[in-house]
């Protein structure tokens, strides 16, 4: 298969490039540049050279449709919804790692991201990629909307209680936390170095771009889903997200009853899982790979439950959660090409 990453010289497109280089179903890669067409990929990145060098193309849809199987957008809000009408069509199906294709309704995109949206028909085709609940569809679709990091940790620590219509819908708290390389590579004021390092910070409260798409999920899950509250801090380390998420329950249900429904349903999907009672995940635990661990607890003074739902943001949040979703487009072994054991320390 051929592969095509556009946004290649970004940390979530080196993370394709790195997995998509060693994946046993992949013959060649080719990688695009807006800003350095021409430039040598290796020179750029002299830790990611192997036996073969990668020349950066420029960006020409017409021709990448045709020559590429799949093509990875790993690039701003504001580019794929311009790039993917005119990729449609050809061969190459296409994976969109940004929120673009993400709102099924184009005036949220235009209200919590303030660019403009992509065609409605574009927006109506692309499938949510979260392959532990959207398998069927995805291994239909052309087109992906690559979930964000956020809302992968909070909808996978989330899913078995909404879907269950166990939780109440209106007591849902996510605070969620993230590291620095979330925010991309170039730096600002609030991932600056001399800033994030030994600082914790909350940002974009109440106004994060997630939150509509963390909603939208929720109420496929249980259309009686209210808006929830969703807080978002920068972490000084390079990568994770933990996600902590707080509701009340419909009906009285023990820690153990709870863990149950989540190892039942996710007993299936290889790379969500869920801790015994009393154990409670830590970024670390999946640096560098696919998994989403779980762990949760029911407070039996506040009858509240507790769910820490950790991801590596650039993996499951973006890169190795679109090689899943390749995996499944082009029917291949869902773990193919995806790492097995986390870094560590
Ligand atoms: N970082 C993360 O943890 C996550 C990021 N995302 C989303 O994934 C996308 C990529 O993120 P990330 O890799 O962190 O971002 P980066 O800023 O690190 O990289 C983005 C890349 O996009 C390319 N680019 C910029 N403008 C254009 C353009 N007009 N046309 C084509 N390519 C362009 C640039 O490469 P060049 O100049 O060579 O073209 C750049 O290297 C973003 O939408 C982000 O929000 C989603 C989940 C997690
Ligand atoms: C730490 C940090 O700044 N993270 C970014 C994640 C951005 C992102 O992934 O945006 P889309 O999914 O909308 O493309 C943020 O909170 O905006």
């Amino acid at each position: 298969m051929i592969v095509g990453i556009v946004g290649a010289t970004g940390y979530g497109g080196i993370e394709l490039f790195r997995i998509l280089s060693t994946h046993p179903n992949i013959t060649k890669i080719q990688l695009y540049s807006s800003s350095q067409a021409g430039e040598d990929f290796e020179t750029i990145y002299p830790q990611l050279e192997t036996n073969e060098r990668h020349t950066l193309l420029a960006v020409k849809p017409e021709e990448m449709k045709e020559e590429c199987d799949v093509v990875f957008l790993a690039t701003p809000s504001g580019v794929s919804s311009k790039l993917t009408p005119d990729l449609r069509g050809g061969k190459a199906k296409v994976i969109d790692v940004s929120g673009d294709l993400r709102l099924k309704q184009p005036e949220d995109y235009r209200e919590w991201y303030k660019k403009d949206p992509a065609p409605t028909e574009v927006l109506d085709e692309a499938v949510y990629g979260l392959p532990e609940w959207n398998q069927e569809a995805i291994k239909k679709a052309d087109i992906i909307a690559n979930p964000g990091c956020y809302p992968t940790a909070t909808l996978l620590g989330l899913g078995p209680a909404i879907s269950g219509k166990l939780a109440k819908t209106d007591s849902i708290i996510v605070d969620a936390k993230s590291g620095v390389s979330g925010a991309g590579k170039n730096p600002n004021p609030l991932t600056h170095f001399a800033h994030a390092q030994e600082n914790f910070q909350i940002y974009k409260v109440n106004q994060h771009q997630h939150i509509p798409e963390v909603e939208q999920q929720l109420r496929v899950w249980d259309e009686s889903s209210e808006p929830i509250t969703f807080s978002t801090h920068l972490v000084p380390m390079t990568r994770g997200i933990m996600s902590t998420i707080y509701f009340s329950l419909k009906e009285e249900a023990n820690t153990e009853e709870l863990l149950q429904l989540y190892r039942d349903y996710y007993s299936d999907h290889p790379f969500v899982r869920v801790r015994e009672e009393g154990q409670f995940p830590c970024t670390k635990d999946v640096y560098h790979t696919n998994y989403c661990d779980i762990g949760l607890t029911v407070d039996r003074r506040t009858k509240r439950v507790t769910v820490v739902s950790v991801i590596d943001n650039l993996m499951k949040g973006a890169a190795s959660q679109a090689v899943q979703n390749m995996n499944l487009l082009f029917e291949l072994e869902e773990t193919a090409g995806l790492p097995e054991k986390p870094v560590y320390p």
